[in-house]
């Protein structure tokens, strides 16, 4: 059977566009809205399951992606943002108002993903942002309240939407992590 997972995959994965550069995020807010302004493509975009990304009303997946943080900037309302938890490693801002995480950031310098900031493309109006590419944290959708027998339909909605379900991150990530976890041992 399939399951909703987030409303900007539900209908299929649109693709990326070549020569796309970037788009501004704003918040939920109807007045005073936090506006961050992202200047570049964003990469390793995914749907992730884990309880600390922020996931729009109903849905089941955040949907988030990384970019350079030289190319993320607070353009308005910067003052209605606060730290979720200061002491995780992904320190996301988010609107004090609506709720709506803007950006993540890594201040820890010996991170793997340090220099990187998470974004939720789907805040922009702009089209083209990289496309989804696969699932991460798929179990730990039932820590948020998800019935454990129906993790086979949710995993085969992903497959079939093309989104690869890991219960961590992609291979691809978690080489890129124990290649800088070696390199610092
Ligand atoms: N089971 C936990 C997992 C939380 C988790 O480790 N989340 C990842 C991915 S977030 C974007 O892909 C992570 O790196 N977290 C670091 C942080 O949040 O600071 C749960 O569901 O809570
Ligand atoms: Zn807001
Ligand atoms: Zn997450």
């Amino acid at each position: 059977m399939k399951v909703l997972i987030h409303p900007q995959v539900d209908n299929g994965v649109t693709q990326s566009q070549e020569g796309f550069s970037g788009g501004t995020l704003g918040c939920q807010c109807q007045a005073q809205r936090v506006e961050v302004s992202v200047t570049a493509q964003t990469a390793h975009n995914h749907v992730c399951g884990c309880s600390k990304c922020w996931k729009p009303e109903g849905a089941l997946f955040a949907q988030i992606a990384v970019v350079s943080r030289d190319n993320v900037q607070v353009i308005n309302n910067a003052d209605k943002l606060m730290i979720v938890d200061e002491s995780a490693a992904i320190q996301r801002h988010a609107c004090k108002e609506c709720g709506t995480h803007m950006y993540g950031r890594i201040e820890n310098a010996a991170h793997p993903f340090y220099g990187l900031d998470f974004v939720h493309t789907e805040l922009s109006s702009e089209q083209g942002w990289s496309q989804p590419e696969f699932a991460a944290f798929v179990s730990s959708i039932i820590e948020s309240g998800a019935a454990a027998d129906s993790m086979a339909d949710v995993r085969q909605t992903l497959k079939d939407l093309g989104l690869e379900p890991y219960d961590c991150l992609s291979p691809a990530l978690m080489d890129a992590i124990a290649v800088h976890l070696a390199k610092s041992a």
